[in-house]
């Protein structure tokens, strides 16, 4: 699934390329929150995400509005909001992002798939504070390229892994977040010990991604250590999100 989201990728970044003087320019003047301190905070820190479908599950929201989602998400207390960008998987785009920019203060992430330079760029123009960068889709010369490209733009990195062997792609005095999906992406099968066993063999704290279903899974993972947790799906079929987010955090 990986390798054919990341070929489209990289024929969309050739078909938008003579967008980038602009994104460019517009990086240039904005002021970036950090997703990294919005996370410290509180024994229980959800980046909630607005996630329209995913190859997974299909179509996951029909009633969509994501300025309304994130609206509930900051009622309910999200420290931070994800943005699904990518159309073609995940039926989501980037002018989602620039719209909840327009109606929340809290950090943003645009979740996508980063291949290349100018998706940095078009990230801070569409007004992200963060972006997500999967081990598993990089080497690790992209990765520290790119995670020292973004650092000038001033956008902060969620550096994901799948398995402990993609550690030594996390680039040296690296200061962003560490996650760990625990969906495979060969068999979309969840498994929330991914993170507990990933975070031990880091030695650091880690975002638990993927698969939360609900209060019993955050007690769980807080009972092992972890506090930070990445959540769509659940939360994007909820009738009340702020209170499902609530009940979350416990
Ligand atoms: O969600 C998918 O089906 C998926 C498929 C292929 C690549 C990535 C995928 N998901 C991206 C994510 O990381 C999740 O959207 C995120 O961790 C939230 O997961 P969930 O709470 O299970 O919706």
């Amino acid at each position: 699934m990986l390798k054919t989201i990341l070929e489209h990728k990289q024929r969309e970044v050739q078909e938008r390329k003579s967008q980038l003087p602009r994104w460019k320019e517009q990086a240039q003047h904005r002021d970036y929150r950090s997703l990294v301190k919005a996370m410290e905070h509180g024994d229980v820190a959800v980046l909630a995400e607005i996630k329209r479908a995913s190859p997974s599950k299909g179509l996951i929201c029909h009633d969509f509005d994501p300025q309304v989602i994130a609206t509930e998400y900051v009622v309910g207390g999200a420290a931070a909001i994800s943005v699904l960008t990518d159309e073609k998987f995940f039926q989501g785009h980037g002018e989602y992002l620039k719209q909840v920019r327009q109606r929340v203060d809290i950090p943003l992430l645009r979740k996508d798939f980063i291949v290349h330079d100018s998706q940095l760029y078009e990230a801070a123009a569409l007004g992200a504070d963060a972006v997500l960068l999967i081990g598993e889709a990089l080497s690790e010369s992209q990765a520290a390229e790119l995670t020292a490209l973004a650092g000038e733009i001033g956008l902060e990195i969620l550096f994901e892994v799948h398995h402990a062997d993609q550690l030594v792609k996390l680039p040296p005095d690296f200061s962003g977040l560490l996650g760990v999906n625990n969906r495979d992406l060969s068999t979309f099968q969840v498994d929330l010990q991914t993170s507990v066993n990933i975070a031990r063999q880091a030695k650091r704290p880690v975002v638990c991604e993927s698969g939360i279903g609900g209060r019993d899974d955050i007690v769980a993972m807080t009972r092992q250590g972890i506090r930070m947790f990445l959540i769509g799906e659940y939360l994007m079929r909820q009738e009340d999100r702020s209170a499902a987010l609530r009940e979350l955090r416990g």
